[in-house]
């Protein structure tokens, strides 16, 4: 079974860069062409959400490695929305995409198995039967500790899947409890530390462990630390763009050579076409707005971190 890091890192090497295009649809900011062509009922927005991430999907296929689909919006819609989330993945994968599931799941041990299964493994169905979700990798909760993730880590190294634990969040509050001190340290480094832990039996040719981090773009100090605290672990950055996360913030992220984090972003590429400079230059083709703005986000991260040694 191949390691999920590798593959992932080879698509990086392939396209020459780490962006995660962050699926978060919210059907209110979709583009009038799609929002117009659906009904206002759940199945009908739940459709236009298809809809829209299989466009988004068009473009950005061949010029990331990897999508990141948040699962709350989806949900929001209730069996419908996750309906489309299903098929949107699925589209993901058949385009050549790493597909990052964002559903931040956890659960006592026994529990934990079900989601493993669910969204990296099998479920108990019979043998014809495909496996449920197939995500190549899902984002988990560390907070009930260690039975909750060994699951996850049995199924992942089993499958060829990957995990990104929640490390330091980008969020305003993420301080709240991540900061407290414990021990001596912060628990984001109780985490960190134990995740490294976690994280050997998964380690890929690469160097790089398929059981990886969250780590907010919003705090570069920390992420500075981590860097160095958590050698061969992959970092998943959220926080670029709308959040206020800068490309310089991301630098530390990196290892020499470019690699080891991949950095997502969401709102500020799918509806980048709300932009007025980029409406001024594309008008209604909001598409072009789109993959304007990923390479955009290409080659700032190109210039301002270690990232712009993965183009040569
Ligand atoms: O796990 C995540 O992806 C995540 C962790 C975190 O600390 N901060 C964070 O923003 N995210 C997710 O990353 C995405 C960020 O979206 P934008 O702020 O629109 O780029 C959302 O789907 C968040 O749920």
């Amino acid at each position: 079974m191949d390691n999920a890091a590798d593959r992932l890192i080879a698509r990086i090497r392939s396209v020459g860069n780490a962006v995660v295009v962050g699926i978060d649809p919210r059907p209110s900011q979709f583009p009038a062409e799609i929002r117009g062509r659906f009904p206002e009922t759940r199945a009908g927005v739940a459709e236009s959400m298809r809809a829209f991430s299989e466009a988004i999907l068009d473009v950005v296929a061949g010029l990331v490695p990897a999508v990141k689909f948040q699962s709350a919006f989806f949900e929001e819609f209730g069996p419908e929305g996750v309906a489309a989330l299903h098929q949107a993945a699925a589209g993901a994968r058949r385009r050549g995409l790493f597909v990052i599931i964002d559903g931040k799941r956890n659960d006592i041990g026994s529990t934990a198995e079900a989601y493993a299964r669910g969204y990296l493994g099998r479920p108990p169905v019979s043998e014809g039967e495909g496996p449920s979700w197939d995500a190549d990798a899902l984002t988990i909760n560390p907070y009930l500790g260690g039975d909750g993730i060994a699951p996850f880590a049995s199924v992942a190294s089993e499958r060829g899947k990957g995990l990104f634990v929640l490390v330091r969040t980008s969020n305003p509050s993420a301080g709240d409890f991540q900061d407290l001190v414990a021990d001596g340290k912060p628990i984001y480094r109780h985490v960190a530390d134990r995740l490294v832990e976690w994280a050997g039996p998964l380690r890929g040719e690469s160097g790089y462990s398929a059981l990886g981090a969250v780590v907010g773009a919003t705090y570069p100090e920390q992420l500075a630390e981590l860097r160095a605290a958590m050698p061969g672990i992959l970092f998943l950055i959220p926080g670029y763009g709308a959040q206020g996360g800068r490309a310089t913030d991301i630098a530390a992220g990196c290892d020499a050579q470019g690699l080891g984090a991949v950095v997502n972003c969401s709102r500020g590429i799918i509806f980048a076409f709300e932009r007025p400079d980029l409406r001024a230059r594309f008008g209604d083709d909001w598409r072009a707005a789109v993959s304007f703005a990923v390479r955009e986000m290409v080659d700032d991260l190109a210039a301002n971190t270690p990232m712009g040694r993965l183009q040569a």
